[in-house]
């Protein structure tokens, strides 16, 4: 007889757990630059890079039944219900033959955080924790230029507190189990990456 993971595992239809998967969650306040970065690690160490707000934003373009809710929670600056943002990112790495993640945005609050672990039986290899202020977060969003709805004051207020709220205690949690990777994420991109290498490079190799 499974355990209540396993079982759940059953119930979700998810072939992840016959799979060896190693996942890096991503994670750092709105423009702290985890995208810019996922995409920097994705070229030199061969993950695959699953951003919740992308698959999240997909998911209402693609005109699914869920949309119109989606679009009002990220308006909103709000955290979407951990089913609908875990079916996304089963889905997505269930389709991708790769076994090493960076999943970027998630999980954002301790409902994200539990409710992944029990349906997936996931445990993150290590959390890469942007580390940015405010400050140097909103200019960054406030010039981005990519279309957002939520890239507004209004919005990115919002953003923030929840960020305070109940993403930094996730953050806290991992840093308690001894996963997080700090990273000082003030500095230019190139700097940033640097630190990010070190991180990746096993330290064998750095040493080599
Ligand atoms: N180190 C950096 N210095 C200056 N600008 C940066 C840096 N990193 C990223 N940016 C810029 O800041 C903006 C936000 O970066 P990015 O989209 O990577 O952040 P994010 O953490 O993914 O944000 P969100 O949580 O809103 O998705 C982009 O316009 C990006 O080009
Ligand atoms: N786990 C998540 C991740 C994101 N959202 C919603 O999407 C918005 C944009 O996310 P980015 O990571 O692209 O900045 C975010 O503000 C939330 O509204 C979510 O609900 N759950
Ligand atoms: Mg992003």
């Amino acid at each position: 007889m499974g355990t209540a993971v396993d079982t759940a595992k059953e119930v979700n239809g998810s072939s992840l757990s016959e799979k060896k998967l190693t996942v890096v969650f991503v994670l750092g306040g709105p423009g702290s630059g985890k995208g810019t970065q996922c995409a920097n690690i994705v070229e030199h160490f061969g993950y695959t890079h699953l951003s919740a707000g992308d698959l999240l934003r997909a998911e209402i373009k693609s005109g699914s039944e869920n949309g119109t809710m989606i679009q009002n929670m990220i308006k909103e600056g709000k955290i979407v219900p951990s089913e609908v943002t875990i079916k996304l990112l089963q889905r997505a790495m269930q389709e991708n033959a790769n076994d090493k993640f960076l999943i970027d945005g998630f999980p954002r609050n301790e409902e994200n955080r539990a409710a992944f672990e029990s349906v997936t039986g996931i445990v993150p290899e290590f959390v890469l924790f942007f580390d940015c202020s405010e400050e140097e977060m909103e200019k960054r969003l406030l010039g981005r230029n990519q279309g957002r709805e939520d890239d507004n004051i209004d919005t990115i207020r919002k953003r923030f507190n929840v960020y305070m709220e109940s993403s930094l205690p996730v953050i806290q949690y991992y840093d308690s189990k001894g996963k997080v990777r700090k990273i000082d994420a003030v500095k230019p991109v190139e700097e940033v990456f640097e630190a990010v290498k070190a991180v990746f490079i096993p330290s064998h190799e750095k040493t080599a």
